[in-house]
């Protein structure tokens, strides 16, 4: 389904986990800024409104949306975070710098979700023109950084649960016999 057919900024409020112990980063392209605060904004009240508290939202600029993958990875590394959404508008110019933008950013973002344990949502505009960018920042196609918050909230819920299933995993076979780890073993699991 195109943007066009649906509103970005609409979802089911009875799907939504539980938000409210969740910590995001959010890493913003200064790039096209008039949008780029517009997804902002999105994201953040999308937050809110599912009651993460403002002071677990940690917030990063950077240059242009290429630079979002290495601020992406800083976040990860230094914070600790339930999930990273990424924020740029790539308008189409002259040449062909944009395909480069897009499919590096693209390209890098996927790279973090394979890589790294935290889930990164790409909430990168790839526009032909700047009014394709505002229907969709908060226009008539409603805020891809409300989409944005929704799905950041959506996979921080999955990985919790698959740590937490991994964990009682390792219990039951713990407890069973089946999984026997050497006392200080690293795997050696402290109470
Ligand atoms: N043209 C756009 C850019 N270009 C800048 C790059 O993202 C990058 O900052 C530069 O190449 C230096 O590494 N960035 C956007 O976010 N949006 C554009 O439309
Ligand atoms: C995506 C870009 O970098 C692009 O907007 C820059 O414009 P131009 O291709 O005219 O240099």
């Amino acid at each position: 389904m195109a943007t066009e057919n649906k509103n970005l900024s609409e979802y089911d409020k009875n799907s939504i986990p539980n938000a409210k112990d969740f910590r995001f980063g959010i890493v913003v392209s200064e790039w096209n800024e008039s949008i780029t605060e517009g997804l902002y904004n999105g994201a953040f009240e999308a937050l809110l409104e599912n009651q993460v508290p403002p002071q677990q939202i940690i917030r990063w600029n950077v240059p242009g949306s290429f630079e979002l993958i290495y601020g992406a990875k800083k976040m990860l590394q230094t914070q600790k975070v339930d999930a990273v959404i990424v924020i740029g508008c790539v308008i189409q110019g002259q040449t062909k710098h944009f395909d480069f933008v897009c499919e590096g950013v693209t390209q890098g973002i996927k790279d973090l979700n394979v890589q790294t344990d935290v889930p990164v949502i790409f909430c990168v505009l790839t526009d032909n023109n700047i009014q394709q960018s505002i229907d969709r920042s908060g226009g008539i196609h409603g805020n891809k950084g409300t989409e944005a918050a929704i799905a950041a909230i959506k996979m921080a819920y999955i990985r919790q649960q698959a740590s937490m299933s991994h964990h009682i995993d390792n219990q039951h076979l713990l407890s069973s016999g089946a999984l026997q780890i050497e006392e200080g073993s690293p795997l050696e699991l402290k109470e």
